[in-house]
């Protein structure tokens, strides 16, 4: 199958192979070609340049893109999209003014959705969380990843990591699987943390790993949840298994946890709405890219990444969802970016890079996803007809997206 899309008014994240992340200054330059065309042969990206060398042979397939905008699939690096039930009543709760930490400490947060987690089949948590992924599909991600962390029991955990291995079996969508079964102590454990600990490294992660369920290992590194000595007693056992560290850091408090993180080689530090000095020393001199999740700041009132301070350092920063039923009940990246834009006065162009090139990169698949480059996954969404790119983070509210195409295939 050979599918041809012409007349395309801007063809965005152009590069070469070997760009696998942007950094700093680079991250203000979005190559493009204006009025280009592009192939699809084999699932893949096999060709594209200027409509003046646009090829003259037979296709199964001609999109004309004739005033609309192309651009990599969204690569959204940091989601809990399988989960049962929702948490509307903390929603209306915190309207009323209990803050995110008191609704925890109730025993509702993180440990709300893991009794709804518990009790839910296999097969219900599939049906609610294969509809999240159909939804985010249609907003134009074309890769995502997915944690475990609602089970917190043996059991649990293993339900969750299966339905986000069927749901990889089952859709086109690029996905990667963390275990996160330290997100929070379960009552039980409440005064035996070590306990917790011995149960994930001695239980957890072999049966994972045999059963070859996740790639990597991530724990919520905060004040009142998981130290920075816990956490790396979790990252030195999940590499241990090849599970390589994409850590929840610094969300409500700094307490060197970046450094930590760093010091095990994370692949990503995530949250980062609170970012010190040092923490950003520390990221200068590493490959771990950080991850800022704008829409979780939007719905819990935290503040938001300081990206323009990072950036200005020189380090790369990624964008992602953080669709969650707790603190981010939405997967919609056209909005992350938008609000990077509105709120994080990051430019078009760092946002869409962020969104597409470093979010791959923050899941270990920018050498095949993330910008339009010859021999990439065919991940491509269309835009709607559009007077440029600046109109997808300016009308934040509205769909501009026509069609999505991944692996090859319109969805
Ligand atoms: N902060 C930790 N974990 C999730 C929220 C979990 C929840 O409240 O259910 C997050 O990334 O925001
Ligand atoms: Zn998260």
């Amino acid at each position: 199958m050979k599918t041809l899309i012409i007349n395309i008014k801007e063809l965005l994240q152009v590069r070469e192979e070997n760009v696998l992340k942007v950094s700093g200054q680079e991250m203000k330059i979005l190559p493009k070609l204006e009025n280009a065309y592009l192939v699809i042969e084999n699932n893949l990206i096999q060709d594209f340049g200027l409509m003046d060398k646009c090829p003259n042979e037979n296709f199964d397939k001609v999109i004309n893109a004739s005033g609309r905008v192309v651009l990599p699939t969204w690569c959204d690096s940091h989601t809990h999209i399988v989960y049962s039930g929702n948490r509307v009543q903390e929603f209306v709760d915190r309207i009323n003014g209990l803050s995110y930490e008191e609704i925890a400490n109730r025993g509702g947060g993180i440990l709300n959705s893991a009794k709804r987690v518990n009790e839910a089949s296999e097969d219900i948590i599939y049906d609610e969380s294969k509809a999240r992924l159909e939804e985010i599909m249609k907003q134009g991600t074309g890769a995502v990843e997915i944690k475990s962390g609602y089970g917190l029991t043996v059991e649990g955990e293993l339900k969750m990591l299966r339905v986000i291995k069927r749901l990889a079996q089952n859709y086109p969508i690029k996905i990667k699987s963390t275990f996160l079964g330290a997100h929070a102590f379960p009552t039980e454990f409440k005064e035996n943390h070590s306990a917790y600990i011995d149960l994930i490294i001695n239980e957890m992660l072999p049966k994972i790993a045999e059963e070859n369920l996740a790639d990597y290992i991530d724990a919520f590194l905060e004040t009142g949840y998981f130290s920075v000595e816990e956490t790396e007693k979790i990252m030195i056992a999940g590499k241990k298994y090849g599970l390589t560290p994409k850590i929840h850091v610094n969300q409500f408090t700094a307490i060197e946890g970046i450094k930590a993180c760093v010091k095990h080689e994370a692949l990503s530090v995530d949250h980062l709405e609170i970012v010190t000095d040092e923490d950003i020393e520390v990221l200068k001199n590493s490959k771990t890219m950080p991850v800022a999740l704008p829409s979780c700041s939007y719905f819990i009132s935290i503040p938001y990444t300081p990206a323009r301070k990072m950036i200005e350092a020189g380090l790369p920063l990624a964008l992602a969802t953080d669709y969650n039923p707790g603190t981010t009940p939405s997967g919609n990246m056209n909005f992350v970016v938008a609000t990077a834009c509105i709120k994080m006065k990051m430019t078009p162009e760092e946002a869409v890079n962020a969104a597409t090139i470093n979010g791959a990169y923050a899941m270990g698949i920018s050498e095949t996803h993330g910008s339009i480059t010859k021999g990439k996954s065919a991940n491509l969404i269309i835009t709607k007809p559009i007077v440029s790119y600046y109109q997808l983070p300016y009308e934040f509210g509205s769909n501009l997206i026509e069609n999505v195409i991944i692996e090859g295939k319109i969805i």
